[in-house]
This record gives C-alpha cells, structure tokens and sequence, in this order.
C-alpha cells in the first residue's frame, strides 16, 4: 500500500477548478482504447472526481474518494483498473484474481459486472471478469474461479464463502492481488460485512493498491480506512469534504410539500395525473404494502407503474431494472430499506403473532439487497419521497438516483406532519440554514390547492377501494407470478442477455380493471392554473429534449437553467412568476456549464 499523505482540499479544488474546463481523458494519460470504448458511450470528458482520481490511480496510489451520488465514481476507479491490468495481462502465473471489487449489494455486483464487461469488449481485450454471489453452489463458485479471472466483482460475503468451500485460498490472494476496490464503502459495514471484510483483510498484500469509493462520509467508511488502508494516500475532494450543501448534485432542484399522511394519494394523483412531474419519475415508499398500495391506487386511474422490492426474485429484480432503464415504463416505485423496516414489523407483530410467520417475514427478504444505494437508474427526471427515508443519508442516496452525471432532476417529497422531524433534520444534515434565507428545499409551487381539492373526491372514494386485504392479495400474486417469471427469466437470458422484451413488469394487478371514467381528468375538474403548469412542465420537457447525451452529441449544457420554465413559474403566482418556491433557483442563478465545480 503506498504511502500516507494528506492533500490539503484547496489544492485539490483549485486543480479542479483550472483543469475542468481544458483537461480531456487523454491528459489525464488514459489508454487510447479506453478513450474509444468511452466515445462509443457517448462520454467524452472526465467528470471532477475522474479528473482528480484517475491519474493517481494510475500512478498506484491508494485513494479514498468522497464524491457526490451520480458524479461518475464507477469509472473513476474501473478505468484506471483495466489500464493497469490491460499492462499485467502477460504476467499468467497467477492463482487468484489480480483485482476484487467489493460492492454492498447484487444489483451493483451486476451493474458493475455489465460496466467492465462491456469495457473489456469494447477494447477487444484478453480480460476476463467474473460476478459472484454468496447464493451460488460451491461448483458454481469454483467453475467461476477457474482460470483464474482477472477480476472478481462481488459482495464482501462471497469471499469467506469462497476460503470455506476451498475454491479461493487465502495464500493465492496473497500472490495475485494487486487491485483491492470497495466501492460504495460507506454502505458496506452497514450492510453487515464487517466481519467478511476481516475475515479477508488479513491476505490482502501490502503491495495491493487499495481504493474506497464512497458517497457519504461515515464512521464506518474511517473503520474500514484503518481496516484497509494502513498507509494510505487519503484523497477527500473537496466538493463533499466538510460541506453540507454541496451533498446533493446542484443540478437536482428539491421540492416539498406539506401535506397530511392520508392525503398522499390525493396528492401524488394530483402530480402525475396533471404531468406536474417529468417522466421518468422515481416513488420512494418505506415498506413493501405501501409500495403495492399505491401501485394499485393509480392503476385506477391508468397510470401504470411497476415495483421493485426486496421480496421480489433476484432476476425479477435485475429485469425490472433493465427494463426501466430501457424505458420500457415511465413509474417506477421502490421500497429501500425495508429489511429493517420489514423486521420492525416483525418485531411489532411478535407479540401476537406465533414464532414461524416471524421466521418467515425475515427468511423473505434478501440480505443483499438494495434497490436505491449505488444503483445507476438512467434518465429518472424526478424523485418522490411518497414516504420520507428514515435518515438523511437514505435522503441523498434515493435523490441521487436523479441528475446524474451532467443530467438534471428534480425531488419532490411529500412531508407530512410526523415526518417533519426527519425532515427538519434532512435540512440539516444538508446544510440549511433557518437564520439565512437558504432554502435546499423549496415549496413546491406548482400544484395549487384548487387543483388537489378538484380530485379529492375521486381520490378519496378509491384510496377506499385500496383496501388491506387486497394490498395482501396483489403482493402475494405479484411474488408467485414473478417467482414463476424469474425462473423463466434465468433460462432465458442466459441465451438472449439482451432481449427486454419477454416480460412487462408494470402490469396491472387489480382484479377489476380500471374504471374508464377515472382515466381522464375531465375538464370542468382541471384547475386553469394547474392546467398552464402542466403546459410548462411539458415545454421543459422538450426543451430538455431526450437526456441521453449520446444523442443529443453531448450537448446536455445547451441547456440553459434560465430557459427551463419549471424555474420561471409559479402556479400560485404565475404574475409574480420569479417569486416564491422558485425563488432559490433564480438567485443562485448557476449556469449549467459550472454545475459539476465547487463554486467557492
Ligand atoms: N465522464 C462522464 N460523462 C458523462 N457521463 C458519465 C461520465 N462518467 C460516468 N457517467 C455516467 O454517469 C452515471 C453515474 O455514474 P456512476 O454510477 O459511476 O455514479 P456514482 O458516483 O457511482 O453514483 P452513486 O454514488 O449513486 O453510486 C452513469 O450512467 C455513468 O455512465
């Protein structure tokens, strides 16, 4: 590991700051192969944290890199990776991969598995990557580490696996590693992996150059720095360092609304009924009944959504994915956390309920699951909390999943009055400050109260429609059906990895099929105000055009924040259109151009 040197944060900003604008991938001493398969993704400048880790990582030095959700941290270790590796790949005396990439989850084993496989392909290199889970049989394990692979991405938890079922010994790691990555390390404790990565860290050699990626500073990620990085070149980039406000990309605007617990149907209704919101849209809820019921409460209007959980199948869940990136449908709603959610409720229930049904809520749930933490949802214009995360970190990881990379977005979050504690700590934790006018979280000003009033009753008459009973029965049938799918699905992508098509995860799952009069909004229940709102929030949307910057030619900082419409109206307002909830926005007037750079 190399040596332990502390780089003051200005340094670093400064650097940041003269280079952006003039330093390309190829200064920064990048293979000309990696440069190409980067042009063929569309990607043709380093984002701030690839500008500053690349090169030291090239250079073999051990890195800590904080960096914002969404600001490109994958690339920012896998490049330099394969480059070091493309120059080893003569040396095949090894017994062990030469580089491990630890993440938290399964879906971020697959998504970081996909990204270097498709760089490997796309530089038509002799590398082989290989994706392991702790589910998989110890003939699985050992037909995958035959060889050896040159990388090895998996969650801590294989690893230990892998020594007990003697398919991985401990002395070839010590031969053979020279890479070491925990990506999204501040998750990894917290997920329960401290005990694996010990159980590891004892053959990692000390000449392995070790690196942590992470969004969020924590404890946990100093923990694992002493676990790791004995002597380490520490970089902390000072776009997140010790300040608060800059957590969140500034190229997401955050909105919120108050409103009471009971009326958050009425008021989501009101969001993507009116298109108030930009496709594609984000719903966060903080347990799995929750997600279906308002799954099943807006396909009674037409509005089709899919979810995604932990209680859903692994292959269901990575199709579900697949296909909401393909753009397949426009809603996605997701419950996080909801492992420790689920447990809560079974700890409530063990007074009542008999020792076995406990065993089962638990047993049904993933351990290494994680439907927001890391996960590169591609193109999700707008977030909403339906239900507000339980910490502030779970805060700026769901919003993270918006305005990545150069993309913008937005976050709306619906607060209700027993959130407001969470809430005010978010604020907070964001760096908001209640003696200066520094609003992180503005009003969100474009849905009138004439305009939710008008759907109330709609609303409230088929929230009652919604009831327990066929929450229960449409997860339970929504589980059998995808338990079915996924073994389908497993057959057949193992001959068509590609094809998206075979299943529709946003079908409706209510018996009766939704009443014709309730999918259109008629006239005479449309409020004129919200009605021009919606107008702008559609011209925003072409202005804005498609997201990906591949086929835009890259032009994504065309777009002027001054020209976006969701920033110069107000529905309360639309005369004093500057004001109010927008107000913020305008004032930090932040041309898109500088987004990516600390402004101090
Ligand atoms: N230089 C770049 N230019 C444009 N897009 C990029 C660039 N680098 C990465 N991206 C894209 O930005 C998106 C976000 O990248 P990535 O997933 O690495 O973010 P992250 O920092 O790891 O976020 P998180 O902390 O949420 O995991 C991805 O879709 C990626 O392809």
């Amino acid at each position: 590991m190399a040596e332990s040197m502390e780089k003051p944060p200005k340094d670093i900003a400064r650097k940041e700051e003269e280079e952006e604008e003039e330093q390309s991938f190829e200064e920064l001493g990048l293979d000309p192969r990696l440069i190409r398969a980067l042009i063929k993704k569309g990607i043709e400048k380093p984002t701030p944290i690839q500008l500053v880790a690349i090169p030291l990582i090239l250079e073999g030095k051990d890195v800590v890199a904080r960096a914002k959700t969404g600001s490109g941290k994958t690339f920012a270790y896998l490049l330099p990776l394969l480059q070091k590796l493309f120059a080893a790949s003569g040396s095949k005396n090894k017994l062990a991969p030469s580089a491990f990439i630890l993440v938290p989850t399964r879906e971020l084993c697959q998504q970081v598995y996909t990204e270097v496989s498709s760089l490997i392909e796309l530089c038509r290199v002799q590398l082989k990557v290989v994706q392991l889970t702790s589910s998989m049989p110890a003939s699985d394990l050992r037909t995958a580490l035959a060889g050896p692979p040159d990388i090895l991405v998996s969650t801590p938890a294989c690893i230990p696996k892998c020594f007990s079922a003697g398919v991985l010994q401990p002395a070839s790691i010590n031969g053979s590693l020279e890479i070491l990555v925990l990506d999204e390390a501040d998750l990894l404790l917290s997920y329960g992996y401290e005990d694996d990565i010990k159980a590891f860290t004892a053959h990692i050699p000390k000449r392995c150059q070790c690196l942590l990626m992470s969004a969020t500073s924590s404890g946990d990620v100093e923990k694992l720095k002493k676990l790791i990085l004995h002597n380490a070149f520490i970089l902390t980039l000072p776009e997140v360092g010790d300040i608060k406000d800059e957590v969140i990309p500034k190229n997401v605007q955050q909105f919120w609304i108050s409103c009471s617990g009971r009326d958050k149907l009425l008021y989501i209704l009101a969001l993507l009924k009116l298109e108030l919101v930009q496709k594609k849209v984000l719903i966060f809820t903080n347990t799995i009944d929750m997600g279906y019921r308002v799954k099943l409460f807006l396909e009674k209007f037409g509005i089709k959504s899919a979810v995604l959980n932990a209680e859903l199948p692994q292959n269901s869940r990575l199709h579900i994915l697949e296909e909401f990136n393909a753009g397949l449908f426009d809603y996605l709603i997701a419950t996080d956390d909801s492992q420790t959610k689920e447990k809560e409720e079974a700890n409530v229930e063990s007074n009542a309920e008999p020792r076995k049904s406990r065993k089962h809520t638990k047993q049904k749930l993933d351990s290494e699951f994680g439907v927001v933490r890391g996960i590169d949802f591609k193109n999700v214009h707008t977030v909403i909390n339906f239900e507000m995360p339980q910490s502030a970190a779970g805060y700026v990881h769901r919003i993270g999943r918006t305005g990545r990379a150069y993309n913008t977005g937005s976050s709306i979050s619906l607060v209700s009055s027993d959130e407001m504690e969470v809430f005010e700590e978010i604020k907070y934790f964001l760096g908001e400050d209640e003696n200066k006018d520094s609003n992180l979280i503005s009003p969100f000003s474009l849905l009138s109260k004439n305009a939710v009033e008008s759907l109330r009753y709609r609303a409230e008459d088929v929230a009652k429609s919604v009831t327990k009973v066929a929450v229960r029965e449409s997860r339970a049938q929504d589980l059998r059906n995808e338990i079915l799918n996924s073994e389908k699905l497993k057959a057949h992508f193992e001959v068509n990895p590609r094809d998206l098509d075979l299943l529709k995860h946003d079908k409706v799952l209510s018996k009766k099929p939704p009443a014709p009069h309730l999918r259109d909004v008629p006239d005479y229940l449309l409020d004129p105000t919200t009605q021009e709102a919606s107008k702008f929030v559609k011209l925003a949307r072409a202005a804005m055009g498609n997201t990906n910057p591949a086929r835009r030619g890259g032009s994504k900082r065309k777009f002027k924040k001054n020209k976006d419409p969701l920033k110069t109206f107000s529905a309360e307002a639309p005369k004093r259109a500057r004001n109010g909830g927008m107000k913020r926005e305008d004032k930090d007037g932040n041309s898109h151009k500088h987004k990516n750079r600390k402004s101090s």
